[in-house]
């Protein structure tokens, strides 16, 4: 039978296996010896120790039913294994924490009687089995297959729990060729109803080895794997017969306790020691998987890890069914099943469905598997197989074992590779996710980028388009002063013109006048001969006042004719010129207004600048108020500072010189002390030198010996005392001196540390100053900056004021002096002069541009050379500027109308 064989098709996301907790509740011995309690269930997914608290994927309270734990845990995945998944449940704690009662329950045998979900004792694998069978019976006619298999693993031996024999002998454990493990000989029963699984369970449990230790009288010391196979036949839409397999494996394991704990000695101990190896290795396999490190993982060291192997870490749905006593004494092996459980959480499978076999390839599979026992059953019978020697056969068995150990373990490794090759594959999905954030992040960026981009070259034109206004004006205000000069040459012109035209005048009136008097003249000879001749008197009279009248009427037309021309010609001009003159004013007005305008409002921008330049200014001396403020404290406790340093000080030296004046003091008590004792000595020397020399004072020997005794005692006495207040005296002084040698020191520390401090703050107070200063400096070259600006478009505000007031002043005088008065009549003759040619300025009549027009200009003019990098507005009047040659026709037809006049004048002559 093979536990975990079948190619897999369809992969499911990977996922953590399901860890659940069960809490048994406290025995009748327990509640007897009122054993405490020392685990709480703080709610449906959290669990309370002492110490800690543990989540998991559920909680089941003391008071949890079986139905309760069958529901979350087994029922979905009878689900899973009618779709063809392979699915696990392992009861894992402490000997008699309820692993048998979760898994198998009170009675294997369900009673008929009761529906499966409404019996109390029932355990999961005889609701499983009822539950399976109840879910096919729902399916519309299919034909199914289901088998069971009951498996003991005790003491590193795998038994067949379901076989005949009394004791059934152990199995071997082989990997197929797929890599699955295969347990040669293992019964797997048809089954035809949940009543049939439940007399194989009972069976089964019947034959479980049991074994006493001093913890639970009635605990397993074994593995078992209940294992449910379900076969469903299925009709593709080819039509063709597929079988679908799914099967759940329900294990119970050995009591999790350790060895020593369990009083088990000799043979139990060594049992024990094979069961804790299995369960240390599933350990072992649950920390590694956990710990995703891709280590080694060690399947292979015992047989149930070896067996479940695809349970963990594998493609199988698994769930951990922790049982955990909830009684003090078993305190620790709660807390380790809990730590061990928490672990067991992080392990991932990835769930994969069975692969669907055809009853083509099923029925091959089984014809060959015929053909190679029949092959077998007729070598033995006719005796022509192969036979060979028993040690070649142990050997050739040996071989192949040694083949197959080859094999599983390149197929472990192959599974490792594919595990560290799925890894990979998730982190480089993860990868693939950081790097598609990164990206998004960047095109983000380059969107800000391109925004930014899109700003600066707005700006960049809007920059060029100021350009273009600004030299636009710039040069309109050359041009217009230049047409203002040329303006000004044409009007003298104009001027000399009226004079000759003036003299032309005169002429005309001198000649006029002339002819009148010769007229006059002729007409007085006339009379005077009709006087003489008094016959033709009448005759004559009446031919000269005829004359006369003709003459007069002549004259009378030439100066109506002459009044007209005149009279025009001074229309002529004043309106013509009047007119131009107007409009160069209207437009030089408007053009300064709009100039005036935006001086303003740059005078206005620089007022605002320098507002704030001044507030900039103003912040700028708060902050120098503060700094000079903060400076002027710190300045004060630095001079208090250094005041307490200087009466410190001054106190020690006072001190000191206290001291040593005392030491002095003393010191010439000790001399003149000295000296009266040397006196002493002396006058005691003199006495005993007497005393020697006097016989009479022999006898008063012994008492003056004893007093010289007592005195050089004395002395002696007072020398020492010397001694040791001199010795005291220098060891006084050398205090001093240290004492003093200390006082230098700190004060020559305090005066460094002072100058550091004096340093410091000129330091700061330079720095403030400099920043002060850098800062005042930029303020005053922004503000002279601003001034100078102002001052320029001042400037520039009073050249155009004064360009205009001139134009103004010239025009008044062109009209008031040179025109008005030279237009009246000389009395005075002569030739008429030739006309001078007025050079006029082309547009003297030209204005400003608006800026509207202006941007609209630069704009299409951009718009046509945005291509080219190196482009260059031309901004020059005869590329930008409209012709209005009004002002130019006017003038023309003035000295058009000029000309004809001479004409007519000349011919008048
Ligand atoms: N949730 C529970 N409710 C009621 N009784 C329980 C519960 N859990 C366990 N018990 C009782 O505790 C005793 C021991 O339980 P059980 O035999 O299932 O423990 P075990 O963990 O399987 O022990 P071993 O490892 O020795 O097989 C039994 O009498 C069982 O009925």
């Amino acid at each position: 039978m093979s536990l975990t064989g079948q190619s897999k098709k369809r992969i499911s996301p990977t996922q953590n296996i399901k860890v659940v907790v069960r809490v048994r509740p406290l025995s009748k011995d327990e509640i007897e010896k009122k054993v405490r309690a020392v685990v709480s269930c703080v709610s449906l997914k959290e669990i309370q120790t002492k110490e800690k608290k543990y989540h998991f994927d559920r909680v089941f309270q003391p008071d949890s039913s079986q139905m309760d734990v069958y529901s979350y845990v087994v029922a979905p995945m009878i689900t899973d294994v009618l779709e063809g998944y392979n699915c696990t449940v392992f009861a894992y704690g402490q000997t008699g924490t309820g692993k048998t009662h979760t898994m198998t329950g009170g009675d294997p045998t369900l009673s008929s009687n009761v529906h499966w979900k409404n019996d109390e004792l029932a355990g999961c694998i005889p609701r499983a089995a009822a539950n399976i069978f109840d879910e096919i019976g729902l399916m519309d006619a299919v034909d199914f297959n289901v088998r069971v298999s009951f498996l003991e693993l005790y003491n590193e031996e795998v038994r067949d729990l379901l076989s005949e024999e009394e004791r059934p002998s152990p199995l071997n454990l082989f990997n197929d060729s797929k890599g699955s493990v295969y347990i040669q000989g293992l019964n797997e029963i048809t089954v035809f109803s949940s009543q049939d699984i439940y007399g194989l369970l009972q069976k089964g449990t019947h034959k479980r080895q049991t074994a006493s230790t001093l913890m639970n009288n009635h605990s397993s010391r074994s593995h078992t794997v209940f294992t449910i196979t379900v076969h469903i036949r299925e009709v593709t839409l080819t039509g063709e017969d597929v079988l679908k397999t799914g099967k759940v494996n329900l294990v119970d394991l050995a009591g999790s306790e350790n060895i020593a704990k369990s009083g088990a000695k000799d043979k139990r101990a060594q049992e024990l020691a094979n069961i804790n190896r299995s369960l240390l290795t599933l350990g072992r396999v649950i920390q590694i998987l956990a710990e995703k490190n891709n280590k080694h993982v060690p399947y292979r060291d015992s047989k149930l890890t070896r067996i479940l192997q695809d349970s963990l870490g594998g493609n199988t749905k698994t769930c951990i069914i922790a049982t955990v006593s909830p009684s003090s004494s078993s305190y620790e092996e709660t807390q380790s099943t809990l730590e061990y459980a928490c672990r067991a959480r992080d392990i991932r499978n990835t769930p994969t469905v069975n692969e669907k076999v055809t009853k083509t390839q099923m029925i091959k599979d089984m014809g060959h598997e015929i053909e190679k026992l029949k092959r077998d059953l007729e070598a033995a019978r006719t005796g022509t197989g192969v036979y060979i020697d028993k040690e070649n056969w142990e050997q050739l068995n040996t071989d192949i074992q040694a083949t197959n150990y080859t094999l599983t373990l390149k197929n472990e490794v192959i599974e490792e590779m594919k595990k560290k090759v799925s890894d990979l594959e998730i982190i480089r999905e993860k990868k693939i996710k950081e790097f598609d954030q990164v990206m998004n992040v960047c095109k983000t960026k380059d969107k800000i980028i391109d925004k930014a981009k899109t700003m600066l070259s707005k700006m960049n034109v809007n920059l060029k388009q100021e350009q273009y206004v600004s030299e636009y004006y710039a040069h309109t205000a050359t041009e217009t002063s230049m047409k203002a000069k040329e303006l000004f040459e044409t009007t003298k012109k104009l001027s000399s013109n009226q004079d000759i035209l003036q003299k032309k005048l005169e002429n005309q009136y001198y000649n006029n006048y002339t002819n009148e008097k010769i007229i006059k003249e002729k007409g007085n000879t006339l009379s005077q001969n009709i006087a003489a001749s008094l016959n033709e008197e009448e005759v004559l009279r009446n031919i000269t006042t005829s004359s006369l009248n003709n003459l007069k009427l002549n004259l009378d037309s030439i100066k109506i004719a002459q009044s007209d021309a005149v009279q025009a010609l001074k229309l002529n001009f004043e309106s013509d010129t009047m007119t131009s003159i107007d409009k160069i004013f209207t437009k030089n007005t408007d053009f300064i207004t709009e100039k005036v305008s935006g001086i303003n409002t740059s005078v206005e921008e620089s007022q605002k600048k320098i507002d704030a330049m001044l507030g900039f200014v103003d912040v700028q001396s708060e902050t120098c108020k503060s700094v000079s403020t903060k400076f002027k404290t710190y300045n004060h406790t630095y001079a208090s500072q250094v005041r307490t340093a200087s009466d410190l000080l001054s106190n020690i030296y006072k001190r000191l010189k206290e001291q040593r004046q005392n030491e002095e003091k003393v010191l010439q008590d000790l001399e003149r002390f000295t000296d009266i004792t040397k006196n002493r000595i002396q006058e005691l020397d003199f006495i005993i030198n007497a005393v020697d020399n006097s016989n009479v004072l022999k006898e008063t020997d012994n008492c003056l010996d004893e007093q010289r005794a007592d005195i050089e005692q004395g002395i002696s006495e007072i020398q020492r005392t010397t001694n040791v207040i001199s010795d005291k005296l220098k060891e006084n002084r050398i205090s001093l001196d240290s004492h003093r040698d200390g006082c230098l020191k700190f004060e020559s520390e305090l005066i460094s540390s002072c100058e550091e401090i004096k340093e410091h703050i000129v330091k700061v107070e330079k720095n403030n100053l400099d920043v002060i200063q850098s800062h005042s400096i930029d303020v005053t070259t922004k503000v002279e900056e601003a001034i100078r600006d102002s001052n320029i478009l001042m400037e520039q505000i009073d050249t155009h004021l004064t360009t205009s007031e001139t134009l103004l002043k010239n025009m008044d005088n062109i009209i008031n002096q040179d025109i008005m008065t030279n237009i009246i009549p000389v009395k005075r003759g002569g030739d008429t002069p030739k006309q001078n040619a007025l050079n006029l300025p082309k547009r003297v009549g030209e204005g400003t541009l608006p800026r509207d027009v202006l941007v609209k200009r630069f704009k299409e003019e951009f718009s046509k050379n945005v291509e080219n990098e190196s482009f260059h507005l031309n901004i020059s009047t005869d590329s930008i500027l409209p012709l209005e040659d009004d002002s130019i026709n006017s003038i023309e037809d003035h000295s058009r109308h000029s000309e004809s006049l001479n004409c007519s004048n000349k011919s008048h002559n």
